[in-house]
């Protein structure tokens, strides 16, 4: 019974500081908010008080404290998978698990309450290999193995080293750039009813642009007490214009609620 034993790292969020951020999310992962052709999109991650998420590009910076960390566990949880780009997948090598003590491969059964991780890779620059740690967690059966989303083909390796492990590679579209009504119909295609898009600032940023900020339903930041400095991976989408060319705001969240977690603050609001 190795699995029933609560391993060293595992997470808690203690349920009254739950209670004011899942109004924010799918009830579970059957939401009836998701459609057949989009999951129920949430936009989440860490930014400093200059709106960064890292110090410099491909740099991992620890913005969130432990309390804002566990709520980003959390929200993994809580929705059934977890999207992030190639850059970030590079930079950081990130483990797209959830450890949150009680889900599976931290105490729970099998892979109960772990996301599936979506890496937008469109032209094969992610070298995901026996040694990336999302690889390494999945044979480990701690978390889902990743579906990389290509616009063509992989190399045949790259295909084994995932489906050993029960990834894919996925290819969609037909054009020079991953389209996000084509990722989100896909993702509702096989069956996924809510995703959480962690970053890095070139998908934010072309999520967040005029034409697809509709696509997504809530934004949960965490903002960090911190200023990063110019030269870091900033959120800033392209600007809005109207037919006669007065600027106006990208867009405005509405309903929004701010929850301090430790030293952080946590925004939460519906697009
Ligand atoms: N603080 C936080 O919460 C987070 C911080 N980060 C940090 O962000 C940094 C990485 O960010 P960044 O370098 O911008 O990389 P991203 O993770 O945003 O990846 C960008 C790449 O994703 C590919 N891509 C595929 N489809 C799209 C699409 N529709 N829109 C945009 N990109 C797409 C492109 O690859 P190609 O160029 O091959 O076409 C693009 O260059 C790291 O330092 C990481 O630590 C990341 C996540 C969260
Ligand atoms: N919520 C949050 N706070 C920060 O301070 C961060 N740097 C990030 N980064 C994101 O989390 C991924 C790392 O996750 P693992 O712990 O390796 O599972 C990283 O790749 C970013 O997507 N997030």
């Amino acid at each position: 019974m190795a699995n029933m034993t609560k391993p060293r790292e595992a997470l808690v969020f203690p349920p009254d500081k739950s209670s004011s951020i899942d109004l924010y999310i799918p009830p579970s992962s059957t939401s009836s908010q998701s459609t057949p052709t989009k999951p129920f999109v949430t936009l989440t991650y860490a930014t400093s008080l200059d709106s960064s998420l890292a110090l410099s590009p491909g740099v991992q910076t620890a913005l969130s404290g432990p309390e804002s960390k566990a709520m980003t566990h959390h929200l993994r949880s809580r929705h059934d998978a977890i999207l992030i780009g190639c850059g970030t997948a590079i930079a950081d090598d990130p483990s797209l698990n959830c450890r949150i003590e009680g889900v599976g491969g931290y105490g729970g059964k099998g892979l109960e309450g772990q996301p599936r991780p979506i890496v937008l890779d469109p032209r094969g620059r992610w070298d995901v290999n026996h040694e990336s740690k999302v690889v390494k967690l999945a044979a480990e059966g701690r978390g889902k193995a990743p579906w990389v989303f290509t616009l063509g083909e992989v190399g045949h390796e790259r295909n084994h080293i995932l489906e050993d492990v029960g990834g894919q590679f996925v290819r969609i579209g037909g054009g020079d750039v991953l389209e996000w009504d084509d990722i989100l119909r896909v993702l509702a295609e096989k069956g996924l009813k809510s995703v959480m898009i962690e970053g890095g600032g070139h998908v934010i940023n072309s999520l967040l642009s005029p034409k697809t900020a509709h696509l997504v339903d809530t934004v949960i930041i965490t903002l960090a007490p911190t200023w990063l400095g110019k030269g870091g991976v900033a959120v800033i989408p392209d600007e809005r214009r109207d037919e006669q060319g007065t600027k106006l705001a990208v867009g405005r969240l509405k309903d929004v609620k701010w929850v301090p977690l430790g030293e952080d603050v946590v925004l939460c609001g519906r697009m």
